[in-house]
Order: structure tokens, then C-alpha cells, then sequence
């Protein structure tokens, strides 16, 4: 699987643009979306569903050009895509919610739908609640039922969209393991704000702000610009500088422990090996942001 996305922009009307001259080669594996909120993370990802096209530029899937309407018809045979707000049909059962969503994919045999939809209940895990109402499931479980829509088809790219926000810890990291085991295959785009997430199954980040390219390449490369970039503070000293970013605060006896993110530690701070979520707000103080 090769994207290639040169030189996009996409304006909608009266706003700021939502992607700007973005130009990016996503490799094969787990690739991790981040930015903040409004970034044009979405905007980018319904690009590469086809559903909204650039205002300048191209995006090539696989050498196809997404322009074409032909192109855009092929890669959606290629394609699975769990968008941000997916509520399954709460009257039908995954198994029956999974073959509506086989025949919108043209899967036309009957039995071909049917062993699936039973595959893929057992991989998310919701056999014994297959023939179950998913109006009566979890937020968790409904989540599930929506990769498992987005994995009907058996595509090669598949794009999530914030997956597991809102899901309790178990869910969420059960959720992101079933993520990473499709990435090993295929190449799985996936946008959220848990850098955890992220940090857990995505070898490749790409990260925008304010709809231009901040970061693009390995996720160690990431954690690796905070990298003697990143303090401890002295609880003792109220003192925060002035190009800090601040990563979190601890209350620990006698005051307040700041993590931060710094060229400029304040006195009696202390190095420590950074994260990603150090090597991300590192991004924040490079100052080429507009
Ligand atoms: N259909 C649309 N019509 C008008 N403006 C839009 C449309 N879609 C997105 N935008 C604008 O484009 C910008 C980028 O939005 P987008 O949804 O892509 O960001 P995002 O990174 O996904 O944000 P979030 O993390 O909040 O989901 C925002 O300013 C948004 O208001």
C-alpha cells in the first residue's frame, strides 16, 4: 500500500484553510494522526476515504489518482473506514448489522457475507453477543461492531477515527491491541489525542497543526526532539520559565512537581528521559506555528 498526498490544500468557505500545502509519503504498518483539535486530522482522512476532494493538489493511493472518479470507486473496494460518530443499527444484531454492510461493499454471495460476519464477531471478540441487539451494548462494544464494519470487505487500507475516546482503560487498550494486530498486515491510519495509544502501536506519526505538516516520520523521531529538552521542576521554586510547556504537575510534599518542556530550564531543575507526549508538546515551542 503506498499514499502519496502532494502539495494539498483544502479551503472551505469563510475558514481558515483546513489543510495547507500538506505533501506526505505514508508507508505500509500503523501510522498514528495527531493534532489538535481542528488541525484538519478529519478533513485529511475523508480525503482519503474520496468522500471530499482538495482544493489544490493530489492524493494517489496505490498510483491511483483520487481526482478520478474511477480511481475513487476503486480504492473504495480497498477501503474500511470507522468515522468519528458510527452508531450501528440498534435493531439489528452484529451479525445482521455486518451483512447490510457486506452487500453496501458488494460482497453479492449470501455465504460469502455470512462467514464474514462470523470471523469477524470472533476477532473483536463479541461471539456470544452476536445475535444480540446492539441497541443493548456497551459504548465499548458498539465501537467493536463498528471495526468490524470497517474490516468487512477485507480491506488493506483501513482509517479510525478517535477509536477509543470514551472507552474505560480495559476497553480502550484492548480496542488499540486489536488495532495494532490489523496493522501488521495492512496499513491502519489512526487519528485520536490519546498520544498513549499512539505511543503503544504506531512505529510512524504524522502530525498536523493548523492544517500544515508539524511532524512526519518515525515515532521515536518524535520522542527523540525532547530529548534534553525535558525538566522536573524543583518543587520549591513557584518559577515556571517563560518557553516552557507544561506537561503535567504533581503535588508532592513541600509543592507542586511541574514536567516541562524547555531550551531554558529554570535553577534546581532535573533532566528526565522523555515521551512521546514530551516530544509532542516539544512541537508546541518550536515557534514556526502561526
Ligand atoms: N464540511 C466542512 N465545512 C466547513 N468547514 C469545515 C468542514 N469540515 C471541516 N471544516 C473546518 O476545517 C478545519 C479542520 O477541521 P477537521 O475536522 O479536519 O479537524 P480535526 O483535526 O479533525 O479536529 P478534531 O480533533 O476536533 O476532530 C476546522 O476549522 C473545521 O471547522
Amino acid at each position: 500500500m503506498y499514499i502519496s498526498i502532494n502539495h494539498v490544500t483544502k479551503n472551505f468557505r469563510g475558514k481558515p484553510k483546513a489543510l495547507d500545502d500538506v505533501t506526505i509519503d505514508l508507508p505500509t504498518g500503523m501510522i498514528g494522526l495527531l493534532g489538535s483539535n481542528g488541525a484538519g486530522k478529519t478533513t485529511l482522512m475523508r480525503m482519503l476515504c474520496g468522500i471530499i476532494q482538495p482544493t489544490e493538489g493530489k492524493v494517489f493511493i496505490d498510483g491511483q489518482d483520487l481526482s478520478a472518479s474511477a480511481s475513487r470507486r476503486a480504492v473504495k473496494g480497498i477501503l474500511g473506514y470507522l468515522p468519528q460518530h458510527v452508531e450501528p443499527y440498534p435493531n439489528l444484531t452484529p451479525l445482521e448489522f455486518l451483512d447490510y454492510v457486506g452487500i453496501l461493499k458488494g460482497i453479492d454471495k449470501r455465504s460469502a457475507r455470512r462467514s464474514q460476519a462470523e470471523q469477524l464477531v470472533a476477532r473483536v471478540g463479541l461471539t456470544d453477543a452476536k445475535n444480540r441487539r446492539i441497541g443493548g451494548f456497551s459504548g465499548g462494544m458498539r465501537r467493536r461492531v463498528g471495526i468490524a464494519q470497517a474490516l468487512m470487505g477485507e480491506p488493506r487500507l483501513i482509517i479510525v477515527d478517535e477509536p477509543t475516546a470514551g472507552l474505560d482503560p480495559e476497553e480502550r487498550i484492548r480496542f488499540r491491541t486489536l488495532l495494532a494486530g490489523l496493522g501488521a498486515e495492512r496499513t491502519v491510519i489512526l487519528s485520536t489525542h490519546i498520544l498513549d495509544d499512539v505511543a503503544q502501536t504506531c512505529p510512524y506519526i504524522f502530525v498536523l497543526g493548523h492544517g500544515r505538516t508539524r511532524y512526519d516520520g518515525p515515532t521515536g523521531g518524535l520522542i527523540e526532539a525532547a530529548r534534553g529538552r525535558t525538566w522536573l521542576t524543583d518543587p520549591r521554586s513557584a518559577r515556571l520559565p517563560e518557553h516552557a510547556a507544561v506537561v503535567n504537575a504533581l503535588t508532592v510534599p513541600g509543592g507542586t512537581q511541574y514536567r516541562i518542556v524547555t531550551d531554558t530550564p529554570p535553577d534546581g531543575a532535573e533532566p528526565v528521559e522523555p515521551n512521546l507526549e514530551d516530544g509532542y508538546m516539544a512541537l508546541t515551542i518550536n515557534k514556526e506555528t502561526p
